[in-house]
């Protein structure tokens, strides 16, 4: 299992690589200064008090956002816990809620992951799954690309007998703006080894999802 994760250790560090340095981002003071410029944009005046701390406020959400650019799904997936007396059964993490930003308007798309897996020799914290899919949701995303960021990181770490991944989800970019249609939930499943292989793995994981 080292082996493995010294493996997609690498991969995410490879993936580091291509992201630009942070010595080539802007400064935060540049950063402040675009949110400056938007405000003005719209009809503002960045100069009224309760704007004077916005750019600030605005950055330190940015922060928030997108700190999954700073980290790497190997950070929570490195240790694997063996001792499980055999266990080989499921493992279904039910409801997951997350947001992440589409990254074609930068406006949120929020919802629910479901991750299931068949251990194949151990098993990881089940929070560290959780972890996991802020890694990949708080950066720009597509949903499709949410999905499968997270299975490939699940499937190098854990190689399970079998990996489902569903996620749930509305696009406020669908619902606030452009062709505004609210309540609409988008489905994106990655399924691999026996779910992905064996129908009746799919139907029990759905099963298990409506309870
Ligand atoms: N496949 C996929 N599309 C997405 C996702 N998030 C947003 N989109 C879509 O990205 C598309 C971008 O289309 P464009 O025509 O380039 O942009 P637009 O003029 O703002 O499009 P409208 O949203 O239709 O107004 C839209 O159809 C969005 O619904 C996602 O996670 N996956
Ligand atoms: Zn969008």
């Amino acid at each position: 299992m080292d082996a493995v994760v010294k493996a997609a250790n690498n991969k995410d560090k490879d993936m580091a690589a291509q992201r630009p340095d942070m010595d080539a981002r802007p400064t935060r003071a540049q950063a402040e200064d675009a949110v400056r410029t938007l405000l003005a944009y719209i009809g503002e005046d960045v100069t009224r008090e309760g704007l004077i701390e916005t750019p600030q406020r605005v950055i330190r959400a940015y922060d928030e956002f997108f700190k999954g650019y700073d980290e790497a799904a190997t950070d929570y997936l490195g240790t694997i816990f063996d001792e499980v007396n055999g266990y080989d059964d499921i493992v279904l993490l039910r409801d997951i809620p997350f947001y992440s930003h589409c990254e074609h308007h930068m406006v949120p798309f929020i919802g629910h992951a479901h991750i299931a897996y068949y251990p194949k020799g151990g098993v990881v914290g089940l929070s560290k799954l959780a972890r996991v899919i802020d890694v990949y949701a708080r950066r720009l995303q597509t949903q499709e690309n949410l999905s499968a960021e997270i299975a490939t990181a699940i499937e190098t770490a854990l190689q399970p007998r079998g990996l489902a991944v569903m996620i749930e989800a509305e696009h406020q970019c669908m619902s606030l703006r452009g062709v505004q249609k609210a309540g609409v939930t988008t489905v994106t499943t990655r399924f691999t080894g026996v779910f992905r292989d064996n129908p009746a793995e799919q139907a029990r994981f759905m099963t298990l999802l409506r309870r």
